[in-house]
């Protein structure tokens, strides 16, 4: 199923816009002369708010250098980002790093948690370090949402690796981000846990409004999103709303004339 509007389920915005990010014909090239490579090829999208938005395809098509530029973690060659109505293109080093802290969660493929710490300090560590006091009723809903709560003062090497993501994902949640980036968040896990923090991103979402952007190759895991953005050669080539793994899979045999995942 395409669509060039909004899906009649998306919830009302809870910012300024309809969109929590936003690239207007960005292009990232990488190197100069005969080694520059265009890693984003005049790059126009927006992602809405409070969904759940899936970047899928082929190796080398762009999906981390279009995340990490909407997250403002690298700089674009030419071209607009606005993160949360704020564009950040034009912003000083400072002001975006202060962006990227106040507004921004991040959750990777390995968990990067603090050993030495408790579950539940891993998860202010961020808020603690930039000085800012946890909402502690919001903090204990993304807990539950989560499904943390009784492991709060276990240290991670005590819990499992989906727990442990757990942990990363209420961590990124934890400061009310604008908007959620993962870089393949379950490209670490066993298809069961992978399936329980898929799970949680989508409730993250659904109950508490939250937006999520993640890389991904797994088509199952992309089922869990409300939208699918295709890449190839640095363009956005398909955008899916209602996503089922296996028509995800379909787009991604189209998209990838060799016929392979990735
Ligand atoms: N720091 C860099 N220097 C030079 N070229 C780069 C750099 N980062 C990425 N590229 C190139 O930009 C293109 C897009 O890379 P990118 O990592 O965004 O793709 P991807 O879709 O995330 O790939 P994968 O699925 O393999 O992680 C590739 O051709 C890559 O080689």
């Amino acid at each position: 199923m395409y669509a060039d509007t909004l899906p009649s389920t998306a919830p009302p915005p809870r910012g300024k816009s309809l969109t929590a990010a936003r690239a207007q014909h960005v292009v990232k090239a990488y190197g100069s002369g005969a080694t520059r490579v265009v890693a984003l090829d005049a790059v126009d999208v927006a992602i809405e708010r409070g969904q759940f938005t899936a970047i899928m395809g082929p190796s080398g098509s762009g999906k981390s250098t279009l995340m990490h530029c909407l997250a403002g973690l690298d700089t674009v060659t030419s071209g607009q980002i606005w993160v949360d109505d704020v564009e950040i293109t034009s912003l000083p080093e400072r002001r975006l790093t202060e962006l990227r802290r106040d507004r921004v969660g991040f959750v990777f493929q390995a968990f990067n948690l603090l050993p030495t710490l408790n579950v539940m300090e891993n998860i202010t560590l961020p808020m603690d370090i930039a000085g800012r006091k946890p909402d502690a009723g919001w903090i204990a809903e993304v807990v539950e949402t989560v499904g943390l709560t009784g492991r709060l003062k276990h240290r991670p090497g005590q819990l499992s690796g989906g727990q442990q993501q757990r942990v990363a994902v209420a961590r990124a949640l934890a400061a009310r981000p604008a908007i959620v980036f993962g870089d393949e968040p379950t490209g670490n896990l066993d298809s069961r846990a992978g399936a329980e923090v898929l799970s949680f991103l989508r409730t993250s979402v659904d109950t508490l409004g939250q937006t999520i952007v993640m890389v991904t190759h797994d088509p199952v895991a992309a089922s869990y999103a409300d939208r699918v953005l295709y890449l190839a050669d640095g363009r956005v080539v398909g955008d899916m709303y209602g996503p089922t793994a296996d028509n995800v899979l379909e787009r991604m045999k189209q998209f990838d004339g060799r016929g392979r995942a990735s």
